[in-house]
């Protein structure tokens, strides 16, 4: 069995991107610098390693690409390095100009364990402004031989080569070239259409001002359009600089991000990192028109080539993660992107509900306020709603509806925020009929006893939803959801009859680790208006709990996160599980990375000082079991009758008519033995 902390059991596939410093001309010096980067990257266990444009030669040698002693010198060299690699785990992708039928081509050499894989020649020339390639190379498709004699082997040669290996499922990849990617039509568009889940790009881009941007641009768009990973490599110091400079940008793109970036202006620099090749066939999977594109570019298709080598990657080693792995993934580490998503998510909420508001000509809402997160933050949408309507914040009655252990704290926010907000502020005691309803019922918190069972917390969230949706036909209003997307996960509400229901969800997509950011930004923009400043800070302090049952004799509160886990831990599984359809082991091993006890120090600054926690694997695998349990074993009833209301993030809103369909009557069985078969293996 595989080591469980060694990244190539999860689908990850290490790559290594380096701009050598160059020696032009000097093709059988440059082999060495290649291959002393190569041993580097063996060592860090890399499945591959790129190097730019015309790594063996130099790329900025004009005219010199045609003399007879660089082009025999540059073969011996390949050939050097191809010997090199039969001690080294990584594939190879270095540049070479290969002469073919008489034509001389800008080429990619795929080198693995000794042996040539194949030689890629650019497709597109660039011979304006400062390029003049069509002075010295042929056009890669203009080539007619399938094969090529180079370095004393012979290898696969065309444009249409794809590169996959029959041991690591996810590691296949094609090479394009420089201005390849510059082209309208990169041959990485058919690449990843023809099975190519990593593309990697040698170049010889020199700098600009501006110009790292813009290849960053390009290929991070290129691996989003794609659904692909992008790695580049630019040629760097050593190059020629009669007329231009080179900075060796390196780049890793993944589904449009960039998860890694080597310094630039340096010698030998370069980058290190993983690529989620699993994450790639999953998004792939899902996103029907790229098949699609695969019919629509049919004849394109044709002639592609698949070339297979053998990686055996050392699977008993421990190898963990380079690449970060965020904690949380619905949530920017960064301010400003930060700040950016949570306007998106106020402004997709509110836009949601005036259009709910407008089509049923309804001008008056009820909502249930807690003075907790979820009914905060719904209240901020439903009142700027109002406002944008020009419909008087008055209209909006916001009920508190205190039970039996409703604190005082809890309800004196609930009142002052209506207060600071300009809304009406009702108040209906639940107990008197929830005392009655439970005695009806023949319960024993009737006869005086604290049972403090389902039932007991049921009636008091199903009596509240009963007084709110009977205040809506009473005053002519809407009655607005409070619920979030990670209680939608886990069941965690009362069903038909309780908070389960409403006639418009605003948080119906917002992620609970999303909410508390929200509310921080809307105090801090002055979105809830300038006096509901406090008393949200107040709210936001607050443990999260749904104050069903009375505090225990210790004076201890329902804790939420005490019975269905962390939410941090919950919305990463969620993100993972609705998202990319990661099994238990996989996400186990991500929220190690993210959250275990050996994880990085690095927290983004909106993250206080006493909410970094870590986790140890027990834990990890407890929660996740509880997840998965929920998820797939329990609360898929409840999701397939939720109301309507709008999606947020790009894990879906777990609404049955949108984003998240399942059976109702489903076991949780598989995902269960799964994580069992870990504690097993992992000693819990
Ligand atoms: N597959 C299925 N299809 C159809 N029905 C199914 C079902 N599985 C169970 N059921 C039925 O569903 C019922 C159980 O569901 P339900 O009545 O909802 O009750 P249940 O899920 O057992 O309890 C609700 C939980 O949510 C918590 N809660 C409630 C309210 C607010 C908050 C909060 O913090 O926001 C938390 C509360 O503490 C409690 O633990 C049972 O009567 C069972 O017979
Ligand atoms: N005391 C209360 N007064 C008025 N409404 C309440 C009260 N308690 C619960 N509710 C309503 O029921 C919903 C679910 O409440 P609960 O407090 O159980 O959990 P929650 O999901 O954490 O919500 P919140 O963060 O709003 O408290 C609330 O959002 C609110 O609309
Ligand atoms: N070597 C190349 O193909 C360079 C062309 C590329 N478009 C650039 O601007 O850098």
């Amino acid at each position: 069995m595989p080591a469980f902390h060694n990244l190539y059991r999860h689908g990850f596939v290490r790559v290594a991107a380096f701009a050598p410093h160059v020696a032009p001309g000097d093709p059988m010096e440059n082999a060495q610098r290649l291959i002393a980067l190569a041993k580097e990257a063996d060592k860090s266990r890399a499945a591959l390693v790129l190097f730019p444009e015309l790594s063996l030669t130099g790329y900025a040698l004009d005219d010199l690409h045609h003399q007879a002693l660089i082009l025999q010198s540059a073969e011996q060299a390949a050939a050097a390095l191809i010997e090199a690699s039969r001690d080294l785990m990584p594939v190879l992708v270095a540049g070479a100009p290969v002469a073919v039928d008489g034509q001389l081509y800008n080429c990619a050499l795929i080198i693995h364990r000794g042996r040539l894989l194949g030689v890629v020649p650019k497709s597109y020339l660039p011979n304006y402004r400062e390029f003049y390639e069509k002075r010295w190379f042929a056009e890669g498709p203009s080539a007619i031989a399938d094969s090529v004699r180079y370095a004393g082997q012979d290898a696969a040669f065309g444009t249409k080569l794809l590169f996959a290996a029959d041991d690591l499922p996810g590691f296949s990849f094609m090479a394009e070239i420089c201005e390849d990617l510059w082209a309208v039509h990169p041959p990485s568009l058919d690449g990843a259409l023809a099975g190519a889940n990593i593309i990697v790009n040698l170049s010889a881009s020199n700098a600009l001002i501006g110009k790292a941007r813009e290849r960053e641009a390009l290929v991070r768009v290129q691996s989003q359009r794609t659904l692909s990973a992008y790695i580049f490599a630019a040629s760097g110091s050593g190059e020629s600089t009669t007329d231009l400079t080179w900075d060796g940008q390196t780049l890793a793109c993944e589904l449009g991000e960039t998860i890694a970036q080597g310094p630039r202006f340096e010698d030998n620099a370069g980058l290190v990192t993983e690529i989620d090749g699993e994450r790639i066939v999953q998004d792939r999977l899902r996103f029907s028109t790229f098949r699609d594109g695969a019919r629509n570019a049919r004849e394109h298709l044709t002639g592609w080539r698949k070339v297979s080598f053998t990686l055996a990657p050392p699977l008993d080693e421990t190898l963990p993660l380079e690449r970060t792995i965020r904690r949380f993934p619905f949530v920017p580490s960064d301010r400003e992107r930060l700040d950016e998503d949570c306007f998106e998510a106020w402004s997709i909420q509110v836009e949601a509900l005036v259009q709910r508001l407008r089509s049923s000509g309804i001008s008056r809402a009820v909502i249930g306020i807690s003075g907790g997160l979820d009914s905060t933050q719904a209240l901020i949408v439903t009142a700027r709603a109002f406002d944008r309507l020009a419909l008087p914040r008055e209209s909006i009655l916001a009920y508190t509806l205190p039970g039996f252990a409703t604190s005082e704290a809890t309800r004196g926010q609930a009142i002052a925020l209506a207060g600071a907000m300009g809304v009406t502020h009702r108040e209906i005691d639940i107990r008197p009929a929830a005392e009655r309803m439970l005695a009806d019922l023949g319960h024993p918190y009737a006869e005086g006893r604290a049972e403090y069972d389902v039932t007991f917390e049921n009636v008091q969230a199903g009596l509240r939803t009963d007084y709110l949706f009977r205040a809506a036909n009473h005053e002519g209003a809407l009655v607005i959801g409070t619920g979030d997307l990670s209680e939608a996960a886990l069941g965690w509400c009362t069903y038909g009859v309780g908070d389960h229901m409403s006639h418009y969800n605003v948080n119906a997509g917002l992620p609970k680790t999303l909410i508390q950011h929200l509310i921080a930004w809307a105090a801090r923009t002055g979105r809830a208006g300038e006096a509901a400043g406090p008393v949200l800070e107040r709210i936001l302090a607050t443990e999260i709990s749904p104050e069903l049952v009375p505090a225990g004799e210790n004076g201890q509160i329902q804790s939420t996160q005490g019975v269905i886990g962390p939410y941090p831990l919950q919305d990463f599984t969620l993100h993972y599980v609705a998202r990319y359809g990661f099994g238990p082991e996989k996400i186990a091993f991500l929220q190690e990375t993210a959250w275990g006890e050996s994880s990085r120090s690095d927290w983004p600054d909106h993250v206080a000082e006493a909410d970094r926690h870590h986790y140890a694997m027990a834990d990890i695998l407890k929660w996740l079991d509880v997840f998965h349990t929920r998820f797939f074993g329990q609360s898929q009833f409840k999701r397939s009758a939720v109301p309507n209301g709008p999606k947020l993030t790009s894990a879906g809103a777990l609404s049955p008519r949108g984003d998240w369909r399942m059976p109702s009557d489903m076991s949780a069985k598989l995902w269960r033995e799964a994580i069992a078969r870990l504690k097993d293996e992992l000693g819990d």
